[in-house]
């Protein structure tokens, strides 16, 4: 697998605080690869850095080749780069049917905008269980409505790289597993996908099913990368969470 986003070196300073301290990370297509850490590893931030909004003050990311750190959010997002944060982000005014129009369209090379795959907006309301729900306005929606129907918005664009902050947050073991099928479409696409996540039993359950690999940071550094099962029993991850009973 080629990579699709190089992280060299990166550190990011907040005045004199280091959040990010010369992290190096590479993701290839098609791959899911989960963050952990106790509170103010730097995932978040590494998130931030690489969706661009916040800017290395070392090191460079490189996504498709291209050296995307210095560049605008809205043009990484342009480049398919795309971030689900924990408040959804859906036009209130329109209704669901219509967020999802909205967000699937696209120009063609010729300047064009190409037809809407309505056939695929409905599966992907489907997936999202919003279908019944297609005409409501989005403010009409509960909060957890908005996060699947922000999800399915994501899922509409054909984005290559999809960061996702803390999706299980809050999610029954019915909604997880929903969560789970959506992330399962995101691969079948070939979309690579980097999960923060503090939910243990979550995190295992998407690393055994898509094969993950999961990176520990602590203190703005990437302490270690492998399975699951190996960063579990890792002598020097135990230690850092020690007292920490989410891990
Ligand atoms: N805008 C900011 N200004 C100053 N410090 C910041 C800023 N954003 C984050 N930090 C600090 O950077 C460190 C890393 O924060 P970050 O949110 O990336 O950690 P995290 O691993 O995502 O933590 P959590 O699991 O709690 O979300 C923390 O000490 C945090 O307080």
């Amino acid at each position: 697998m080629r990579a699709l986003l190089e992280v060299r070196n990166v550190t990011v300073k907040y005045g004199n605080f280091t959040a990010l301290d010369r992290v190096s990370l590479s993701i290839s297509q098609g791959e899911l690869r989960v963050l952990i850490g106790p509170n103010g590893a730097g995932k978040t931030t590494l998130l931030d850095a690489i969706s661009g909004t916040v800017k290395p003050s070392y090191g460079d990311i490189y996504y498709k080749n291209t050296v995307i750190s210095k560049l605008p959010i809205h043009k990484i997002a342009r480049m398919g780069i795309i971030r689900k944060f924990q408040t959804p982000n859906v036009i209130e005014s329109l209704s669901v049917w219509d967020n999802l129009i909205l967000a699937s369209v696209k120009k063609n090379v010729s300047g064009t905008f190409a037809p809407v795959d309505h056939n695929k907006i409905k599966d992907i309301l489907e997936l999202v269980g919003l279908h019944e729900r297609r005409y409501d306005l989005a403010k009409e929606l509960s909060h957890g409505e908005k996060q699947w129907l922000e999800l399915a918005m994501i899922l509409t664009n054909d984005c290559d790289l999809v960061l996702l902050d803390e999706p299980a947050i809050g999610l029954t073991l019915k909604d997880i597993y929903k969560l789970i099928d959506i992330i399962g479409y995101f691969i079948k696409r070939n979309s690579s996908i980097i999960i923060v996540d503090h939910n243990m039993d979550f995190l295992r359950m998407i690393c055994e099913k898509f094969e993950a690999r999961v990176t520990f940071m602590h203190q703005g550094k990437i302490l270690r990368t492998g399975t699951f099962d190996e960063i579990r029993s890792d002598n020097e991850v135990k230690r850092i969470y020690l007292g920490v009973e989410r891990c």
